[in-house]
């Protein structure tokens, strides 16, 4: 088992190196204008560019229009698109990088409406997120026990939602997801990571991904 790390919500460069130093796998750059860690193309831009080889860059995306992402896309370098508002499956390709497509679980019928996105279009993972007022980054988790219920849906799942250094190893353990994802959880305030934070973090779950293995 290999849980990858997705860092959301970066906005200034020295925190962008910090997190590909810190070693998660992804870097998020959230383009939705309401969030407090919004970042204009040109921010993304240079943010994007501090990508290790092998790093990917997910770009976050609230209900905007196909022709934006697509935009967003190429002028930032973007290696996935992260859906995170009420596209429905049909808006969930043709921006020529895989889809991670959100969803907001109050109960089993978000995890169950999860099922219609999967095998649709370029959606090449599922997210599943807690229930904050608002459309993500709210720090609230969900009942981790109803990731189960995607186990055999053929998608990869990553967990999200009020994550930090002190739950994610709970989470990993109740739901061995493909990845995790945090935002607010290694802040010091919306949009500054706290670096500390950062690879306390990270570091928990790859000490993790050795005690789920255990010894060869
Ligand atoms: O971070 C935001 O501000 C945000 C805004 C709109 C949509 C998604 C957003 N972030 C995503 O929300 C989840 C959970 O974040 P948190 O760890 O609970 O703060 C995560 O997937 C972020 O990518």
């Amino acid at each position: 088992m290999n849980v990858t790390v997705k860092v959301c919500g970066v906005t200034r460069i020295e925190d962008a190196r910090g997190v590909w130093a810190a070693g998660a796998d992804a870097m998020g750059l959230n383009f939705h204008p309401g969030s407090p860690r919004f970042v204009d193309v040109d921010t993304a831009a240079a943010l994007s560019r501090t990508r290790p080889p092998l790093g990917a860059v997910v770009g976050v995306f609230v209900n905007a229009k196909p022709e934006d992402i697509r935009l967003r896309v190429r002028e930032c370098g973007l290696t996935a698109v992260q859906l995170h508002g009420d596209e429905p499956p049909e808006a969930c390709s043709g921006y020529g990088v895989p889809v991670i497509k959100a969803l907001r679980v109050r109960g089993p019928e978000d995890v169950a409406r999860a099922r219609a996105y999967v095998g649709v279009g370029d959606v090449s993972g599922l997210l599943l997120d807690g229930a904050a007022p608002g459309y993500g980054g709210g720090g609230v988790t969900f009942d981790w026990s109803l990731v189960a219920r995607l186990a055999d849906c053929g998608a990869p799942v990553l967990v999200a939602g009020g994550l930090k250094p002190s739950n994610v190893a709970e989470a990993v353990k109740a739901t061995r997801p493909y990845g995790v994802d945090v935002a607010s959880g290694v802040e010091s305030a919306p949009g500054i990571k706290d670096l500390d934070a950062v690879r306390a973090f990270v570091r928990t779950v790859r000490t993790l991904n050795l005690w789920v293995e255990g010894p060869p």
